[in-house]
């Protein structure tokens, strides 16, 4: 039996009807608008694309919008004193600074300068310390965009297998924080990892997060498992550009339960969360109620 798409897009747009809802709300009830700030340094032209559609959507929602594009050869001082200003500025709630930066900038030193209650992508170590320890933080985006279409698939996860396929610090890893958070039992499996598809066999979900287009086929996929699909590659196909995920989208539909596509799974829900994140860091920021349904 095929199995139910997970229908990323369509649920980003409810993601995104609330947040609208809340940022509404807070102006009219409060008089503040939420600002988000992404830093871009380079010209990569994939992340200008993110850039622009964070962009787009953030206006949509009613959310101020600032755009700081640097040079690729801009230096760290300069890049510190920009991240600096955002963290000054009580109009800014979120600050982003893209990933990955050019390779003479030190990215763990860039993202720890960001102050932890605007690190609307949870990347700073103390916010990745209270996400382990079990304390409000803020999430990054791509895991809890993949926790929210879990749990509304499933209701509860308590007791279920999961596999998170990749460790980056953006994505692997707190994934698997947050599922450990919601009573999985959790695999992390990388480049290194014995026997990867008996691993993947076992899970009852599995989250593939490595970079590689469709490295995994459908057959290492147990018998209605639901998987998430967080690969987002580029590849030429019949001379078409094609946007993949890390899984074989065609074999794993016939045996998962549950599949979210590439493009239309966790890309849009990643934004919905980035504006969500930046409208609880503003509720937060002003001592306000935090939006309920929008946090992990
Ligand atoms: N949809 C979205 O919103 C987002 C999508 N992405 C996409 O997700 C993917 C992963 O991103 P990111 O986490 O940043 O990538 P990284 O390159 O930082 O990490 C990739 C991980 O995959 C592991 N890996 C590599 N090859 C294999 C292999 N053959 N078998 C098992 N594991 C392997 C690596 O293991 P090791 O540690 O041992 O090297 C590493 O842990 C990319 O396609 C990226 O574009 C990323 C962010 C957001
Ligand atoms: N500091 C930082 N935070 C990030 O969250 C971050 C980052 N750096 N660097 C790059 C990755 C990648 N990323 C994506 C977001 C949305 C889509 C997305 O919306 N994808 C659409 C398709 C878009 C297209 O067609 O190109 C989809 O999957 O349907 C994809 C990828 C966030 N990232």
């Amino acid at each position: 039996m095929a199995a139910q798409i997970i229908d990323g897009k369509a649920f980003a747009a409810t993601v995104r009807e609330k947040v609208a809802g809340h940022v509404a709300r807070l102006k009219e009830e409060n008089g503040i608008t939420p600002g988000l700030a992404v830093v871009l340094v380079g010209e990569d032209p994939a992340s200008q694309v993110y850039v622009r559609s964070k962009g787009k959507q953030t206006v949509e929602a009613g959310m101020n919008s600032y755009e700081h594009k640097l040079d690729a050869d801009t230096s760290e001082e300069d890049l510190l004193a920009v991240v600096n200003q955002l963290n000054n500025d009580p109009n800014v709630h979120g600050i982003l600074v893209q990933l990955p930066l050019p390779g003479h900038l030190n990215e763990d030193l860039i993202i720890n300068s960001i102050d932890p209650a605007k690190d609307v992508d949870g990347f700073h170590i103390s916010n990745v310390g209270l996400l382990g320890t079990g304390q409000k933080s803020m999430v990054p985006c791509t895991p809890l965009g993949c926790l929210m279409m879990l749990r509304d698939h499933h209701g509860s996860l308590s007791g279920m297998d999961a596999v998170v396929i990749g460790r980056s610090n953006i994505v692997g890893k707190p994934m698997a924080q947050l599922l450990l958070g919601d009573s999985c039992t959790v695999t992390i499996a990388h480049s290194r990892t014995k026997d990867l598809p008996d691993v993947v066999r076992r899970a009852d979900i599995v989250v593939a997060a490595v970079g590689r287009p469709e490295m995994v086929p459908g057959d290492w996929i147990k018998e209605g498992a639901t998987v998430i699909d967080v690969g987002i590659n580029r590849i030429e196909r019949d001379g078409k550009n094609k946007l993949v995920g890390d899984v074989d989208y065609a074999s794993a539909v016939e045996r998962a339960g549950a599949i979210t596509p590439v493009p239309g799974g966790v890309g849009p829900m990643t934004i919905a969360c980035l504006l969500a994140n930046t409208v609880t860091a503003c509720c937060r920021a002003n001592g306000l109620a935090e939006p309920e349904g929008l946090t992990a």
